[in-house]
């Protein structure tokens, strides 16, 4: 089983870029089957979850193709309804060949996505909305039966701005009939990449980014070209590498728009940030000050995705910091795993309550799941001596060679068996 081992205390610096958004990529790669075209993607990260959403597209049918960080999908072959059961069960995102594959066959077998166990996870709103487009979906064995005869446009208000059943609703709008709306939809920017990405190919939709959403539905869609945006939760775990270590890191190919408000955290917590539009110098204080309230939210609030990364900088904070998780029912699992390295962290249902220590120590750590093992590596990072964090493969779901950035930045971490 692989793990990284991390010799803490360096103080990381230099110059890093960041590559593609696992959020922005994953939903595009499952809407190249719509149309029966080809999509030329690039900024492609190299991810576990990017492997598994690539087969999925081979095992439907498509051909994919391409090099490097640069995918070629053609989805004219498509000759399968049913998405393979192990690799539905592998990540959360396989749930988006729901109104992907609805919109292209009329057809689709999928069981309930797997993922990170950071809560239930129910996908009741993406059933509700894809039944009032008018699909028929049967629940058996873990397994969900979709059929429709055509989906048509619909008026669609979301009890909760699910990121997944934007996706989803959309993708199912973009070949119906009509148009549809989703009112109080999720407002992320790789939303607005999907819409971009879908627009670009002949679809018509508007209001990604903004809590109304309008999808016309079109008959054909063409050839695309698409680059995905950098990810804005790889930066922002770099960015709690400089502050946690009082680095001093150059940070390119960040969209600092989609990053403010962990800058505004961040500056809370004593960390210098200076940005110009796709560039940020992040240094870390002498000390970390502690964060009153830290609450998680729907984008723009804070996200959860950065949630476990803090719970790590704010447990070497001078002081008591709390935070709500107001998203997911139970992704607190890094707390435990953190206390192991001498941090001081309660947790109360969906709060926690974390009183600064002055210093981590190496520990066997484990990640229970992706950030978290993100946030057990960056403690390693500031941590006196030798920290093991192990299940990596988590980690891997959503950092390229999380171990080689921190590398090039003068970390002692290695990856080993
Ligand atoms: C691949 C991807 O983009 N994953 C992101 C996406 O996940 P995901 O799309 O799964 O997140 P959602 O926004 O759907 O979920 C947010 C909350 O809504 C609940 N819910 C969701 C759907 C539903 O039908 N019923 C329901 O109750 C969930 O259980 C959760 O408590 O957004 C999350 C919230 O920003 C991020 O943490 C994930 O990294
Ligand atoms: C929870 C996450 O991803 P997923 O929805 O793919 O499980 C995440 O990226 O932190």
């Amino acid at each position: 089983m692989e793990k990284y081992i991390i010799n803490g205390g360096n103080r990381l610096t230099g110059e890093i870029s960041i590559l593609g958004a696992k959020n922005a990529v994953l939903p595009i790669l499952a809407a190249t089957v719509i149309g029966g075209n080809k999509s030329i993607i690039s900024n492609i990260p190299n991810l576990r979850d990017v492997e598994i959403m690539k087969e999925i597209l081979i095992a439907l049918g498509c051909s994919v193709d391409g090099t490097g960080s640069t995918m070629v999908i053609d989805s004219k072959p498509l000759n399968q309804i049913i998405v393979p059961e192990e690799l539905v069960r592998e990540m959360r995102s396989s749930i988006i060949f729901m109104g992907a594959m609805l919109a292209r066959t009329g057809e689709v077998i999928i069981s309930y996505p797997g993922g990170c166990e950071i809560g239930p996870r129910p996908i009741d709103l993406h059933l509700k909305a894809l039944r009032n487009m008018g699909a028929e979906i049967e629940e058996s064995h873990g397994h969900l039966y979709c059929k429709t005869e055509g989906l048509k446009g619909a008026d669609i208000q979301l009890d909760y701005p699910s990121v997944g059943a934007t996706e989803n609703i959309i993708l199912a709008g973009v070949t119906a009939e009509g148009t549809t709306i989703i009112r109080n939809a999720a407002r992320e920017p790789e939303i607005i990449d999907l819409q971009n990405y879908l627009n670009k190919s002949g679809a018509r939709i508007s209001g990604a980014g903004t809590s109304v959403i309008t999808i016309e539905g079109v008959k054909n869609l063409r050839d695309v070209t698409h680059s995905i945006i950098s990810d804005r939760i790889v930066a922002g775990t770099i960015m709690t590498a400089a502050a946690i270590t009082g680095g001093d890191i150059i940070i390119n190919n960040v969209i600092v728009d989609h990053v403010i408000g962990i800058i505004a955290k961040m500056k809370e917590a004593g960390v210098m940030i200076y940005s110009n539009g796709t560039s940020m110098k992040v240094t870390g204080p002498r000390r970390i000050n502690p964060i009153e309230m830290l609450q998680t939210l729907p984008y723009p609030g804070f996200p959860t995705d950065m949630q476990a990364q803090m719970m790590a900088l704010l447990s070497i904070a001078n002081g008591t910091s709390i935070i709500s998780e107001t998203v997911f029912e139970n992704r607190f699992k890094h707390a435990e795993e953190l206390t192991r390295m001498g941090a001081n962290i309660k947790t109360f249902g969906r709060v926690a309550v974390i009183n600064g220590v002055k210093e981590l120590t190496g520990a066997k750590t484990t990640a229970k799941d992706l950030r978290g093992g993100a946030a057990l590596t960056l403690a390693g990072l500031v941590a006196r001596g030798t920290t093991e964090v192990y299940n990596i493969h988590h980690i891997e779901r959503g950092y390229e060679d999380l171990h080689l950035m921190l590398q090039k930045l003068g970390a002692d971490i290695i990856k080993s068996n």
